[in-house]
């Protein structure tokens, strides 16, 4: 099976209209490069200004101006499309980090609460703390069955940990994404190094969607967008540009997923050490 996929980048703010007819052109410009299958980055619906705006505009998804409208364009282009958003957490002070499937008939099929809170305090770097808006989730959701294959969801610092991957792997992934918003210098030095090291030892394809650019005064995201191969190529990849939204597409081959697997079997030695 082959099937073409995108990647779609773009820079969000605090301006949810904006963001949703932004989201509508890379919709248009997956659909006009053929994808069947669009992937959106880390919160897509907006990124604010402060951690208290952050809770203000996080709405319940039936309630949201954003993932409404992506709805209607899933569902009136039969184009699924896994995006980043924000819901309201369990109490009032935070919210949730979390990726929809948004399905070919428009429906939100599958799920995933970033787990991994990005807590840093980097020396003329950036310093975040994600906890103080943000609660974390506590399950690893098992892939799910879609028109390009079996997809597993992981959230932007979840990358840094390799466990989510092959447990992802383990439970049958073909796909792992990582919807993204990383800083500029992390992933300068970071970025493209850790989503080939996932891609490698998973054995699976690894797709990046990222945010880019400048969100506000203090927020700029390295951009980067990336699709790499079960041999650890990058297939595709965007820049740092944000003059406006940008797709990048490539095919998802399941004979090279296969192959890949078969030359080169991964067994892991879980009498060694424990399995994940
Ligand atoms: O704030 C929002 O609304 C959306 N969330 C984010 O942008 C998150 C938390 S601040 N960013 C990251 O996890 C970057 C990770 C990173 O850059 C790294 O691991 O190096």
């Amino acid at each position: 099976m082959m099937a073409r996929i995108a990647v779609g980048q773009l820079t969000s703010t605090a301006n949810i209209t904006h963001n949703l007819a932004q989201c509508r052109v890379l919709v248009k410009k997956a659909l006009q490069a053929g994808a069947k299958a669009l992937f959106l980055p880390e919160a897509s619906d907006y990124i604010a200004n402060s951690g208290e705006e952050t809770v203000r505009l996080a709405r319940p998804v039936h309630e949201s101006e954003f993932v409404r409208g992506l709805r209607e364009e899933a569902r009136r282009e039969r184009l699924p499309i896994h995006v980043g958003v924000h819901e309201p957490g369990l109490d009032t002070q935070r919210v949730k980090n979390t990726v929809l499937w948004i399905d070919e008939r428009g429906e939100i099929a599958h799920r995933y609460q970033k787990i991994h809170l990005f807590d840093v305090e980097i020396k003329d770097g950036p310093v975040l703390r994600e906890s103080k808006s943000v609660e974390p989730g506590s399950e690893i959701v098992p892939p799910f069955e879609t028109p390009i294959g079996r997809v597993g969801s992981a959230i932007c610092f979840d990358l840094r940990f390799p466990e989510i991957g092959l447990a992802l792997r383990r439970q049958g992934a073909d796909l792992i994404t990582f919807p993204s918003a990383f800083t500029v210098p992390t992933g300068k030095a970071h970025w493209e190094t850790l989503l080939r090291a996932r891609a490698i030892e998973t054995q699976c394809y690894v797709v990046a969607a990222a945010q880019v650019g400048r969100h506000s005064e203090k927020r700029v995201s390295y951009g980067h967008s990336m699709i790499v191969d079960p041999w650890g190529a990058v297939l595709a990849e965007l820049g740092d540009k944000s003059d406006e939204p940008e797709v990048a597409t490539a095919e998802i081959d399941t004979d090279l997923l296969r192959k890949v697997r078969r030359e080169m079997p991964l067994h892991r030695r879980t009498d060694v050490y424990p399995e994940v």
